[in-house]
Formats: C-alpha cells, sequence, structure tokens
C-alpha cells in the first residue's frame, strides 16, 4: 500500500517543461474536488520507451480521464496489455505520468498486482512493518491483523515466512496490507486471483464493509462476471476510459473464460449463489 495524504500530482510539471494539455475549465484545474469525488485524473499520459533498439515505444494512455466517488466500488476492465496496471500506479502515485493531472484527497491504498511482500519475513512480521510504517500502534496492527485474517482466513499461516504461502494466501496477505491502515480510497489490481469461493465472497464482504463506511473502492479485472458487485464500470482501450453501459455488457459474454476466483467458480452461478447465501 501506498499512503498518499491530499496529493496532487501533474504529470506536465515533471516531464519536459510543455504545459498540460488538459482541456478541464478553472474548476477543474483547481486542487478541490467536486463532490463525492476522492480521486480525480485528468488527461493522463503515458508512453514506455522500448527496452530495445529498433522497436516501437509503447504508447499506453493517451489522455485518460476518471473521477472515483466516495463509497463506490468502481470497476475497471479492459484487455490484457490494455494499460490497466499503468493507470492505476499514476493514480496512486507510484508513477509519474507523462502528462496530466492526479488529485487525490486523502490516503490512498494499493494492492498491486504482484504483492509487494519481503519473502523472509513471517505473515505477522509483515503486519508489523506495514503497520509501524503506516504509523500504527501496536495494539491497533495486532487488531487489524487478527481481523484481516480471521475475514481472510490465514490465522494458521501467521507465522509462516511470506515464500513458504501458496499464491493464493499470498494475495490475502496483500490485501490485507492494503487494507490495513483504512485508507479513503483502496485501489486494487486484480485482488482476487488465486482465491478460493469461500475467500472471494469474503472479499465482496469486506468491500462492501469498506464502502459502507464511504471507502471508495476501485477494482481493475481483466472481466467483469458479476456486474451487480459494482456500481459502475469503466472500460480502458486505446488508452482512453470509457462508461461501460448495461446495455453494452449484454452484448459481450457473462462468464470469464478464465475464471476470475482461479477454478473457485467452476460450480456455476446457482450453486454459487446458495454459497454465498450460506456464507
Ligand atoms: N516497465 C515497462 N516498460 C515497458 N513497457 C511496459 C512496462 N510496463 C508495462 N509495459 C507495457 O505497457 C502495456 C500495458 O501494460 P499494463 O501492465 O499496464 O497492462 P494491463 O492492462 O494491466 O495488463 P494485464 O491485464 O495483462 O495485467 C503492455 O504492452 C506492457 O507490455
Amino acid at each position: 500500500m501506498v499512503n498518499i495524504g491530499n496529493r496532487v500530482q501533474d504529470g506536465s510539471e515533471t516531464s519536459d517543461g510543455r504545459e498540460s494539455s488538459d482541456e478541464s475549465d478553472g474548476d477543474e484545474s483547481s486542487d478541490e474536488l467536486a463532490g463525492d469525488v476522492v480521486v480525480r485524473g485528468r488527461n493522463l499520459t503515458k508512453t514506455y520507451d522500448s527496452p530495445l533498439p529498433f522497436t516501437r515505444s509503447v504508447e499506453v494512455l493517451r489522455g485518460a480521464d476518471l473521477d472515483v466517488r466516495a463509497g463506490e466500488i468502481l470497476g475497471i476492465v479492459g484487455e490484457n496489455g490494455s494499460g490497466k496496471s499503468t493507470l492505476m500506479k499514476t493514480l496512486v502515485g507510484a508513477m509519474e505520468p507523462d502528462d496530466g493531472e492526479v488529485v487525490v484527497d486523502g490516503v490512498a491504498g494499493w494492492c498491486p498486482q504482484d504483492p509487494l511482500l519481503y519473502d523472509r519475513l513471517t505473515v505477522a512480521e509483515t503486519f508489523r512493518l506495514f503497520g509501524t510504517a503506516y504509523g500504527m500502534t501496536g495494539e491497533e496492527i495486532r487488531d487489524a491483523r487478527d481481523r484481516l485474517a480471521d475475514r481472510l482466513g490465514f490465522e494458521e499461516f501467521l507465522d509462516y515466512r511470506v515464500d513458504q504461502l501458496s499464491g493464493g494466501n499470498r494475495q490475502k496477505v496483500n490485501l490485507s496490507v492494503a487494507v490495513m491502515a483504512d485508507p479513503d480510497v483502496l485501489f486494487l489490481d486484480e485482488p482476487y486471483t488465486g482465491f478460493d469461493w469461500q475467500t472471494y465472497l469474503a472479499f465482496w464482504g469486506l468491500t462492501d464493509e469498506l464502502t459502507d463506511r464511504g471507502i471508495a473502492v476501485a477494482v481493475i479485472s481483466h472481466f467483469v462476471s458479476e456486474r451487480e458487485r459494482f456500481d459502475r464500470i469503466l472500460e480502458l482501450a486505446d488508452g482512453r476510459l470509457t462508461d461501460v453501459t448495461d446495455a453494452d455488457l449484454a452484448d459481450r459474454p457473462t462468464e470469464d473464460p478464465r475464471d476470475p476466483t482461479g477454478g473457485a467458480n467452476a460450480k456455476g452461478d446457482q450453486s454459487a449463489r446458495e454459497a454465498e447465501t450460506d456464507a
């Protein structure tokens, strides 16, 4: 997780001195965010230089705009390589956009696609390390650790080293350290990859709890298999974000052929719903 308090990041100031091409009006260029908006990204552009000679650079973001609002679950979808992780990195401040502006009101939590954990620490030590970095007291760290371990089902692994965990359990710890310090907005990059079905349901229970408290949650996924979980969905294509309407989704397949839960959903909708009712 990265903690970013009331951050304004303007790519145009840090690149080559060019003025931002943001065409937004006077109010938009202010650091004040309108209404319930907690994150505003405008005209975000990012091009990666090619690491190899004689190959093309990759223009990933070409003027992406988005608002994230308090208390919503926002889905961000797009094909592999469309730039979702790049977009999220610019929003949390882990990467400078080439141009454009990001304004974040409050503290942002980030659960990256590849866990940023230390292999040689135990799970309990991982909580201590991140909690201390967030300025939490020992008691607050233990409370958050025990609550999240119980919620996501990894209590028995608290003394395991991170490199001894399964991929799914590592992902649970990755998610937990992003959530533990109560951010105002949470950015999750494919958070449920590798979760079993019960953990997948627990994940959605946790996000509902957060959004009920007004925390905004933005979730990256290749594909939205359960539309009703999201308040809004944006699609990243050709470097820009557009709203995905229910009519758009009606034209698409409803099941992810790769199964976002990593196989836990293979029992199908009906029994999955029953499991949820039981949970
Ligand atoms: N550090 C980098 N250097 C060069 N190119 C990069 C770098 N990171 C990403 N890319 C390229 O930028 C494009 C977008 O990558 P990104 O990871 O943002 O996409 P994504 O939509 O998150 O993909 P996926 O769904 O596969 O996770 C890809 O073509 C990728 O190869």
